[in-house]
């Protein structure tokens, strides 16, 4: 979605695809040495963690690269990955600390605003996706969208003006 009053997106302000891109990269690299979590991910395909960062660039309201990948499909197939993979709380609570570290190495705006919007999303789809992975079969139908996640109650990003946080001007 293009950026509406000059506020960027969520996924702009982040630095785009390629900051996701380098996220789940540097993420899926420390996955595999969690003894938590290095068994629900032993088989996972090389293109993964690109494929998890398209999902949640366009969340964010990034360009629709996942989309454009899966077509129609495109949230029935990410659902249907998570589908009787019976996840634990404590693998989600695990994959959510270690995606929240990784995001602070590798420099992820960590403003109060974006850090408040990006961990709504990752809360609540880290929830989803242990509901989802209790069902033998996927709910989801073709005409079910990718959902999107914008700045919320927050109203951000914010500007520091005096000793005041204040909305950025229009
Ligand atoms: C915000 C939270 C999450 C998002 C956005 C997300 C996103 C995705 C996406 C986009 C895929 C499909 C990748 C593809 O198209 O090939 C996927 C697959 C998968 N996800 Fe998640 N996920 C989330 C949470 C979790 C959690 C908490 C776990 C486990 C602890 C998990 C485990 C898996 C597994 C095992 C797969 C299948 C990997 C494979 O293909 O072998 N996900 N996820």
């Amino acid at each position: 979605m293009e950026p509406s009053n000059n506020i960027p997106t969520p996924c702009e302000w982040a630095g785009g695809v390629e900051k996701f891109e380098q996220l789940t990269d540097a993420f899926y690299k420390k996955v595999l040495t969690d003894p938590v979590l290095e068994p629900v991910f032993r088989h996972m395909p090389a293109e993964h963690s690109k494929h998890v960062a398209h999902f949640m660039a366009e969340v964010l309201m990034g360009p629709k690269v996942y989309s454009a990948e899966y077509g129609d499909n495109a949230l029935r197939h990410m659902v249907g990955k998570h589908i009787g993979k019976k996840l634990k709380e404590e693998q989600r609570k695990r994959w959510a600390q270690l995606l929240l570290e990784t995001a602070d190495e590798i420099g992820l705006p960590d403003d109060p605003e974006f850090r408040s919007t990006f961990v709504a999303h990752i809360e609540w789809g880290t929830r989803v996706a242990v509901i989802n992975s209790q069902l033998e079969e996927n709910p989801t139908t073709s005409e079910e969208q990718i959902p999107e996640w914008g700045w919320g109650e927050v109203k951000g990003p914010y500007e520091v003006v005096g000793s005041l946080f204040q909305k950025k001007k229009e």
